[in-house]
């Protein structure tokens, strides 16, 4: 179908308003928003007037250039009736003086009047439609260069396929983004692929999901045991597998699960062997690596098998020593004279060993000291390798030899406020672009001499991958985490695996320091790490107590002691409930809305914003949900609402909700509110890395199918001052004492001590990292 014929089929059916471009007013390029005016020439809307405001997500437009709106009329307070677009296209030159001034126009280099005349007075006033089905008709227009040719058909297609597209798109309700995604997956040749297979879709677009696919596929009548189909659910399968923090599956687990999707409420089912042959044809694709029995996504096999190689390179250049115990001995001595205290056994030992370590891990619960330790280590470093720990001596020539990283910025945050050095996240470290690549790796790995990372039990194989790729051979490396904590929340269990391997020196603290100082929460801690949690443990202390409360009451509760906590003094920011699930009667959904309701309440002087259920006021405490690099804010960020703006305020014409992150203030219009949630309440797994003065922790029976060991102490020891459960002790204790974790299927510890394989890096196109899934 042309261009023509499809605007003359739309144009009978949708209202449209059709206008030359007099002035581009505004345009967003990263939100891909747009203003402008112009003059009317026809329309089937109830507008007389001969110039129009219009603006939508669409690309800059060529002033002078004739194009077809659809949408609607909307009344802004200020600028009055506008049209709000929501499809266009390029109108093309209908007559043959039009066609030339067209084609010798500023939009086709190198084709001049006469060159455009020759190419009307062949190809007639079909012309371009001519062209763009067949690039050859240009072949008989005279004197026309081949070069030429090229050049014009290429700019005809740049302009028109994309609208082109756009509009087949739209019929199957894909937006401007989507079929902006689509088109650049498979440029003019979008409308063949989608209609002859869809489940392509799946494969190269990313985040195209296998049921959309499937549905489209239904509708086009496609064999329900098309190969692709087989392909794009294996596919899909691999892609949840992830999700549920899996680095690879069993060949026999894909083909199961697969097969139920596949077969569910088919009479001739599909068998096994369709099924193998197709995974077979995407290993062979390489849209997945079949290794053994082992079925891999491309990123999450380079990534396990990319780490392995980097242990070994880093781990295979020694560390000259050139110290003796006795000149650590003397150093320590002096900082403990220094600091009023004196280093236990096992964290001597450790900064001895990290010392002489290329590689190190660091392990330990709450207040074992591991913080104390990285300061002991630092410290001896420098000393003993004459280097100074003032950042402020160093620059881009001379670079700061300590690297201090963690997962989340909150982390990186505390570990800058314990040791006074600069950390920051591990993303940023490694200069992120937001997507799937990074400045620093292994062409341009880090500068320094020694890497810190804490927090590592919240690094998943890919980040591992990146951040390992940059260490440089030279720079000694400590991993400090807490083993016992939540795994990663992306693919793989990378601490577990590296300590269960035996591959790397690693000491574990165990004397807790901290509950010398008389803290119950410690002591809590350690009881349900040693699995010696019992009703006594949850006796009332100074900085503990558990209220029972039946499910019912929790809300209020809950509610109730965010507000006396408060009311003591204490900041919103340093009061955090963390609950296990989202969408309970007593879920973090419903915590957030109650407590809102009665710390952040309706009111006259404050503006709000609804946003599907929730309401957003000034003043609510919001979480962040996704790395946004771009805006400096990252997943976990805790921040607060200080102020919301109408459309009408604002160039860009749309809500927006300005929050404040500790300082950096991010702007978030209506559409991206999905990046925020309120963070009253948040989940125990996006609190990892962070800490909190008095955490209130909800503990009933509904959350039973979530309460686990490693989750409770990972709750617990976000506390610092003060901790509050409140619920169900029988559920607490039931809780802690199940450790059934779900296994994580991850080759990490076979192949730390396997012979290097030679696969790590991956093609360029093959670089998409797990997130574009997740
Ligand atoms: N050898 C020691 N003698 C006395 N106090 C110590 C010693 N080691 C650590 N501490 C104290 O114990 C507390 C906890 O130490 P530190 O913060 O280093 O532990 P941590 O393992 O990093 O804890 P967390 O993971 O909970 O932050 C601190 O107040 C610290 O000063």
């Amino acid at each position: 179908m042309t261009q023509q014929s499809l605007f003359h089929e739309s144009k009978e059916q949708r209202p449209f308003v059709k206008g030359e471009l007099s002035r581009m007013i505004f345009h967003n390029e990263s939100e891909h928003f747009s203003i402008a005016s112009i003059k009317v020439k026809e329309t089937n809307e109830d507008f007389n007037e001969k110039t129009l405001v219009i603006k939508g997500h669409f690309s800059p437009l060529e002033e002078g250039e004739t194009y077809i709106f659809h949408g609607e009329f909307k009344n802004h307070k200020k600028f009055g009736r506008q049209y709000e677009v929501e499809m266009y296209n390029r109108v093309l030159p209908e007559t043959k003086d039009g066609l030339v001034l067209y084609l010798s126009s500023d939009l086709f280099h190198g084709i001049g009047k006469k060159t455009a005349e020759r190419i009307v007075n062949e190809l007639g006033e079909q012309s371009i439609t001519k062209i763009l089905e067949d690039r050859h008709v240009l072949d008989a227009v005279p004197k026309l260069p081949k070069e030429k040719a090229d050049q014009l058909y290429n700019s005809l297609k740049e302009h028109q396929g994309f609208e082109h597209v756009m509009i087949h798109l739209s019929q199957y309700g894909f937006g401007l983004k989507l079929s902006q995604k689509i088109y650049e997956a498979f440029q003019d040749q979008t409308m063949a692929i989608i209609e002859e297979d869809p489940y392509q879709l799946v494969f190269h677009v990313e985040g195209f999901g296998f049921h959309r696919a499937d549905e489209m596929a239904r509708f086009q009548n496609l064999a329900h045991d098309h190969p692709t189909r087989i392909r794009a659910a294996c596919l899909y399968m691999m892609q949840k597998s992830m999700n549920s923090g899996h680095v690879y599956l069993p060949t026999e687990e894909c083909l199961i699960q697969v097969e139920q999707l596949l077969n569910q409420g088919i009479e001739q089912a599909i068998t096994y062997k369709e099924l193998s042959e197709q995974l077979i044809h995407l290993g062979e694709e390489r849209l997945v690596y079949i290794e053994e029995d082992r079925i891999y996504l491309p990123s999450l096999y380079f990534a396990e098998n990319g780490f392995c190689n980097h242990v070994d390179r880093i781990q295979e250049k020694n560390v000259e020593v050139e110290h003796t115990q006795a000149d650590l001995m003397k150093i320590i001595g002096d900082l403990e004279e220094e600091e009023a205290m004196s280093y236990g056994e096992d964290q001597f030992n450790a900064i001895e060993k990290a010392l002489h370590s290329k590689l190190m891990i660091l392990t330990g619960g709450p207040g074992t000291g591991k913080t104390t330790v990285i300061k002991g280590i630092i410290h001896s470093y420098a000393e003993l390798n004459d280097v100074s720990i003032d950042p402020e001596e160093y620059d881009s020539d001379k670079p700061f030899p300590f690297v201090l990283a963690a997962p989340t910025g909150r982390a990186a945050k505390r570990m800058t406020e314990s040791t006074g050095l600069p950390a920051s996240t591990i993303h940023r470290l490694l200069g992120w672009d937001g997507h799937d690549s990074f400045e620093r790796n292994q062409n341009n790995p880090l500068e320094g001499n020694v890497l810190i990372v804490d927090e590592f039990s919240m690094v998943d194989i890919w980040l591992a991958n990146q951040l390992f790729r940059a260490i440089p051979d030279g720079m000694q490396v400590l991993l400090v985490g807490d083993e016992d904590q939540l795994p990663s929340v992306g693919p793989g269990q990378v601490l577990a695996d590296l300590l269960a391997s035996g591959k790397l020196p690693s000491i574990k603290l165990t004397e807790v320091y901290r509950q010398k100082e008389g803290s119950k929460i410690i002591q809590l801690a350690h009881e349900i790490k040693n699995d010696a949690c019992t009703m006594a443990s949850l006796g009332k202390d100074h900085d503990f107590s558990f209220i029972p409360a039946k499910e019912h009451q929790l809300s209020d509760l809950v509610t109730n002691i965010v507000q006396k906590a408060k009311e003591k003094g204490n900041e919103l920011k340093d009061i955090q409930v963390l609950a296990p699930m989202y969408r309970t009667d007593v879920g973090i959904h419903k915590l957030n809305e109650s407590i809102q309701q009665v710390l952040n309440p309706k009111s006259k002087q404050k503006r709000d914003l609804k946003h599907f259920e929730v309401t957003y006021r000034k003043g609510d405490k919001v979480i962040q949900l996704v790395n946004q690099p771009e805006d400096g804010v990252y997943n976990g960020d805790i921040g607060e609402i200080v102020a919301i703006f109408r459309a009408e305020e604002n160039i860009d014409g749309v809500e927006q909700v300005v929050v404040d992150f500790e300082g950096k203030e991010v702007v978030y219009p209506k559409k991206d509110l999905n990046n925020i949630m309120h963070a009253y309440c948040t989940s125990i797994h996006k609190s990892q890395g962070s800490e909190f003065s008095i955490v209130i922790l909800p503990v009933v029976r509904s959350y039973r199918r979530m309460l686990r060991k490693n989750l409770l102490y990972t709750a617990i020891t976000r506390s610092k001052q003060s901790l509050i459960i409140c619920g169900d002790r029988e559920a607490f204790l039931s809780g802690v004492g199940t450790t059934d974790t779900d296994t994580r299927y991850t080759r990490l510890k076979e192949k730390l001590n396997e012979e290097p394989s030679k696969e790590i890096e991956p093609e360029e196109e093959e670089q998409l990292s797990p997130y574009d899934f997740m």
